[in-house]
């Protein structure tokens, strides 16, 4: 397959299929979305683009959508804000996948023994990230998340490196090197998963393409790759790794990844395992509003049969540091008037996923706020750690402390409450309970120290300034 790159693309013409066109009125989709009657792909182009041919958004349109998704968002789960004390724990960024929009990635041949130039990436081993868990669960975390590179050295187990051995030309066959060839082996997905499992913290992890790695090669089917993580200590999916569930876009942005068939069959694999998974769309870039829409039907067919969606996350384009905003492919992310209707819509047209996060690494902590009265209630977690956002150009900070989101929360009148990565345990926070609220977390738990506001500025702060 010969992939475009980004310079090789026209941003003027990327030739597609899916417009947002429509037979449907805004005031008929309005209508709808306000009894609550089940919404179709076109009653949601028309209520994200608020009935307008031209680009831009009617203003008073707009805040009618939000207002019927607040109110949807109140009578389904009420006034509570949850969020999760958690930490990203993300094992590798040496990825050979090129997704157009990701600049988490360090190309693989740079973590090569013999290679001697300098790259900002790294790997952990098993024992690495164990050591960065431990430290975080010692403080009271109750979830890792772990998403990774698709590292050429990868593989499910044993079984699974003696098969991608057996390849001539592994390296472009089934992208597999040996971990003999690189500086650092981050062992198995088995290793890893049963090395993140400390003391019964909750382990998210496993994404749909980090699946299909765990079983390139093979005939292997996700059920199984799954059942086998989940036997090593995993106990959900992250549905990322979905961007935009359309094809023709994701020939565009990420031509080497799964396609859209291959990201529900992971998914349904992994439920059919018996693991509990979330649901993400990635926008803001070359696509338009028809395919957000057809790709929350996908993700609401796929609860339909499934059930084990917990939560729906929206993640905003952050194009600064990406291939496809240094090329000219596009000129920016979404506007805030797009990420409104599009946390309202997900809200109104998924009636069968009852969490909607917002993302403060991606929206930042004013505008998350202002979503958490669009649709959105759940407020993400703690994660300590952040680096896609970061290294795409993101500022809005890696961390969010206890005191924060009781602080965040009760300045919108509304509930703080911590749940578990599947919401059935829940801890309602009193404001006039504390500080502290909860376990005093504190950025960074990649290696070095996990400190408190409190301890650092104990300390003098000269932690605050270590970097990795
Ligand atoms: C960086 S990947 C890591 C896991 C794994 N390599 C995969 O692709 O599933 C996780 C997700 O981060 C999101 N992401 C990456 N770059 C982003 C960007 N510039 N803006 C917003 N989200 C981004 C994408 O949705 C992607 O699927
Ligand atoms: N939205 C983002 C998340 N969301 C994941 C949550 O933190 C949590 O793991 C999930 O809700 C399961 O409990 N994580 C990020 O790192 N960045 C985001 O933008
Ligand atoms: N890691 C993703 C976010 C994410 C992780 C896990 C999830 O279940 C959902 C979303 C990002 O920062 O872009
Ligand atoms: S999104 Fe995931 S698969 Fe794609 S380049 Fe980034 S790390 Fe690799």
């Amino acid at each position: 397959m010969t992939r475009p790159s980004a310079a090789e693309l026209d941003p003027d013409d990327l030739g597609f299929e899916h417009v947002p066109e429509t037979d449907q009125s805004f005031e008929n989709a309005l209508a709808k979305a306000r009894d609550g009657t089940r919404l179709t792909v076109d009653d949601a182009v028309e209520l994200l683009t608020t009935g307008s041919d031209a680009p831009g958004i009617d203003r008073e349109r707009k805040e009618a959508v939000l207002e019927a998704a607040d109110r949807r968002r109140a009578e389904v789960v009420g006034d509570e804000v949850t969020f999760v004390a958690n930490l990203n724990n993300n094992v590798t960024t040496a990825c050979n996948t090129g997704c157009l929009f990701c600049n988490f990635k360090d190309t693989a041949h740079q973590f090569e023994a013999d290679y001697d130039g300098e790259h900002a990436g790294f790997t952990k081993t098993p024992a690495e990230s164990r050591a960065a868990v431990r430290e975080a669960v010692e403080r009271g975390v109750y979830e890792v998340t772990s998403v990774s590179g698709l590292h050429p050295a990868f593989a499910l187990n044993e079984e699974h490196h003696e098969i991608l051995r057996g390849y001539d030309d592994a390296a472009s066959a089934v992208n597999y090197k040996p971990p003999e060839t690189y500086a650092t082996d981050p062992g198995t997905y088995v290793e890893q998963m049963a090395a993140m499992s400390v003391d019964g913290v909750h382990l998210h992890s496993m994404t749909p393409e980090e699946a299909y790695h765990a079983r390139r090669g093979t005939d292997w089917d996700y059920e199984a790759v799954y059942r086998t993580l989940a036997d090593a200590g995993l106990d959900s999916a992250p549905g990322t790794a979905a961007e935009i569930l359309v094809d023709e876009v994701r020939e565009v942005i990420c031509p080497g990844k799964i396609d859209t068939r291959g990201w529900i069959d992971a998914m349904e694999g992994a439920m059919a395992a018996g693991l509990d998974t979330t649901a993400t769309i990635m926008y803001g870039h070359v696509d338009n509003e028809m395919h957000r829409a057809m790709h929350l039907k996908r993700v609401r067919d796929l609860q339909d049969r499934t059930g084990g969606i917990t939560e729906f996350v929206p993640l905003s384009f952050v194009h600064e540091r990406t291939p496809l905003y240094e090329h000219g492919v596009v000129s920016g992310g979404a506007s805030d008037a797009e990420d409104e209707l599009l946390i309202a819509v997900s809200r109104l047209f998924l009636d069968n996923v009852e969490n909607v996060q917002t993302s403060w690494v991606k929206y930042g902590d004013e505008k998350a706020l202002k979503t958490l009265s669009c649709g959105a209630n759940d407020f993400m977690g703690t994660i300590l750690s952040e680096e896609i956002t970061k290294r795409a150009g993101g500022s809005f900070g890696e961390f969010r402390s206890f005191d924060d989101y009781v602080e965040l929360v009760t300045s919108v009148g509304r509930i703080p409450v911590e749940r578990s990565t599947d919401y059935r345990e829940r801890r309602r926070i009193d404001p006039d309970d504390g500080p502290p609220f909860g376990p005093t977390l504190g950025p960074k738990s990649d290696g070095t120290p996990l400190l408190s506001e409190r301890e650092r500025a104990e300390r003098g702060g000269e932690a605050a300034t270590a970097d990795d």
